[in-house]
């Protein structure tokens, strides 16, 4: 039997709303949704859902969504499109103070720009935040400032150094309505297995040392442990006299693993 074709979500915007660019384009979202790649039952959460250009497709993985919209009458037609989806539940909320899940979830989104920083930091500052993986569309600049092999602050470096950050594409502005005067990214964030609690702690104190002090040697801000400091360092990848601010995050994480476990140190805890 013929289907009755759906119409996109963006030729359903009701009336133009000041700083929303619907997605335009069916393939960025598909691509966005399979590299968050929900199984079954996964929790996804969608921040800004809009008219549902990515809740639809997201739906149709078995995922169970909950889709975040502030706006009430978006909430509403988005309502209307999903019904025949049960695994669908929206939430007509603010992104920025909407209770996140306690158990482990995943993120799919096409984000507003204008809270991309208050929702990363939701997201990926906690060390008890549950997310595992998000798949996101932000802006093209805000993402070449995320995945800088060097972050600029303590902060980006400890997303970094616990999250996989990776640049995608870039998503022309013209697959959104209306158009936006700039382009967007496609970013993956991905958990980095294996840091334990121990660890993260360490690594927050080797950050807040390194940023607070970033054309220091690295050695400087290394504690003294049984091993020697410039052994240990080498060992981790790291140039003992290279600037504290110049050391890839990722690096510092794998030193602050066998910090973690010298049973002699003890770090204060990361931010909850
Ligand atoms: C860039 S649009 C994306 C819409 C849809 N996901 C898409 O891709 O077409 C951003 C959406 O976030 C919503 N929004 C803006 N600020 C929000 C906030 N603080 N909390 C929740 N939703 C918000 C807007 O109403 C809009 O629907």
């Amino acid at each position: 039997m013929p289907q009755r074709r759906r119409r996109p979500a963006h030729e359903d915007l009701p009336t133009h709303r000041p700083g929303i660019h619907l997605l335009a384009n069916p393939h960025v979202a598909e691509r966005l949704i399979r590299s968050c790649a929900p199984c079954p039952g996964d929790l996804v959460v969608e921040f800004g859902a809009g008219l549902g250009a990515i809740t639809t497709p997201l739906a149709r993985t078995g995922a169970r969504v909950l889709a975040i919209e502030r706006d009430a009458g978006f909430a509403r037609r988005l309502r209307e499109r999903v019904a025949d989806e049960p695994g669908v539940r929206i939430r007509v909320d603010d992104a920025r103070t909407t209770p996140l899940p306690r158990e482990p979830f995943l993120v799919a989104a096409s984000i507003p720009y204008a809270i991309s920083s208050t929702l990363l930091r939701r997201l990926l500052t906690p060390a008890s935040s549950r997310l595992r993986r998000a798949a996101l569309i932000v802006e093209w600049g805000f993402a070449k400032r995320l995945t800088a092999e060097v972050p600029r602050t303590r902060e980006l470096a400890w997303w970094a150094a616990r999250f996989d950050l990776e640049l995608v594409h870039r998503i022309p502005a013209r697959h959104f309505r209306p158009v936006p005067s700039v382009d967007s990214a496609h970013l993956v964030a991905r958990r980095r297995p294996g840091l334990g609690r121990g660890a993260q702690a360490a690594l927050w104190t080797l950050l807040g040392a390194a940023y607070g002090a970033p054309r220091t040697p690295a050695r400087r801000v290394v504690p003294r442990t049984g091993r020697g400091r410039h052994r240990l360092l080498a060992e981790h990848g790291i140039d003992p006299a290279q600037p504290a601010g110049d050391v890839p995050p990722p690096r510092w994480a794998s030193l602050a693993t066998t910090l973690a476990s010298d049973r002699g140190l003890w770090f204060p805890p990361p931010p909850r």
